[in-house]
């Protein structure tokens, strides 16, 4: 009866045996292809653009989808230099919005705070200021809500500016003497672009002969850039009477895009796009190029930033909050060119 019962033990010892090595065989199996999934995701992961530029590794960027970011940025790596357009805001976008905690100034600020002004007329542009700005960043209210306002605060502080009769030849002065700041990294993102002649179109609802003043002196106002602002309007003497064409406000680039269309059109072929701004008017910048292959949205969101980062993720491809540099867009750039 032994016989039996050692070959029947022998037997169960055997098929259990040959069973556990098929789940152990299975098991090894699971285990080395979900391995070898890992390997491989990693390894695709490798060669991620993104993950190839370091500083995309900063707490200042932020992006709500990072995969739609690779492939925008894939689809301009593949266009070039000769498909590539640059459309960028001026005020807080391309200059600094603070150096260590201190505000920089705008545009307007630059000529608010200059000797040429009153302290009187200081004061009164102060205020506006005061309660204009704020509605500016306001996150609870729309576009259309701060659209009235913004066309009331440019109005009363052009008139003021007017008022003071400013003159054409003093702009270089002040502009020297204030604290305008462009963000860290500019000259590689001019000098680069200028290299690979890749059009520059400014965007901008400052003033731009402060503007072009500021870029002018920092060296970096090259043959391929294009302003588009609100330029004043001197008398024969070179004293301001007025300003140059429609007004360009924070929430009415839409409508200067579209009256700029001949340039767009010009740059048909270059149906790539790099778009960088600071506010959510700076988004419809691009709406007067007709052919756009691929749009990236670099946004700088520098102040309100919990309030506004949701939105601001909603609306940019990638957010910078609180970067005074340009490294990211440099990056980009460094792979495209
Ligand atoms: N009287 C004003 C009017 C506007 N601003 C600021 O100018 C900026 C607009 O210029 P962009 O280059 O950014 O289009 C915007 O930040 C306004 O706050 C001002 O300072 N004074
Ligand atoms: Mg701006």
């Amino acid at each position: 009866s032994s016989g039996p019962g050692v070959m029947d033990r022998t037997a169960v010892v055997k098929v259990g045996a040959a069973a556990s090595a098929s789940v152990c065989a299975l098991f090894g199996g699971v285990v080395l292809a979900q391995y070898i999934v890992a390997k491989k995701k990693r390894a695709g992961k490798k060669t991620r653009i993104i993950e190839m530029m370091p500083q995309f590794e900063k707490t200042t960027v932020h992006m709500r989808d990072p995969e739609r970011v690779e492939q925008i940025i894939c689809g301009l790596i593949k266009g070039g230099a000769s498909k590539l357009q640059i459309i960028t805001d001026f005020d807080m976008t391309l200059s600094k919005f603070a150096v260590n905690g201190k505000r920089c100034p705008t545009c307007h600020n630059i000529i608010d705070n200059c000797k040429l002004v009153t302290e009187e007329c200081r004061q009164k542009l102060l205020q506006l200021k005061n309660k204009y700005y704020p509605i500016e960043i306001d996150p609870h209210l729309t576009m259309e809500e701060k659209y009235p306002f913004m066309v009331e605060w440019y109005y009363n502080s052009h008139t003021l500016l007017v008022e003071q009769r400013l003159e054409k030849e003093k702009l270089a002065e002040v502009v020297r003497e204030s604290d305008a700041a462009l963000r860290d990294g500019y000259e590689q993102f001019f000098d680069r672009l200028q290299k690979y002649n890749v059009p520059v179109f400014i965007f901008s609802a400052g003033l731009g002969d402060v503007l072009e003043e500021i870029i002018h002196q920092a060296g970096v106002y090259h043959s391929n850039i294009k302003v588009v602002s609100n330029f004043m309007d001197f008398d024969d003497n070179g004293v301001i009477r007025g300003f140059k064409g429609e007004l360009i406000h924070v929430y009415n680039k839409h409508d200067g895009a579209l009256r700029n269309t001949e340039y767009f059109k010009q740059l048909k072929e270059y149906s790539n796009i790099i778009l960088m701004g600071d506010s959510l008017g700076d988004l419809s910048m691009a709406d007067g190029a007709p052919c756009v292959e691929n749009i990236l949205r670099i946004g700088f969101l520098n102040d309100k930033v919990e309030e506004r980062l949701d939105k601001y993720l909603d609306s940019y491809d990638i957010v910078l909050v609180k970067d005074e540099t340009l490294e990211v867009p440099n990056a980009i750039l460094q792979r495209i060119l």
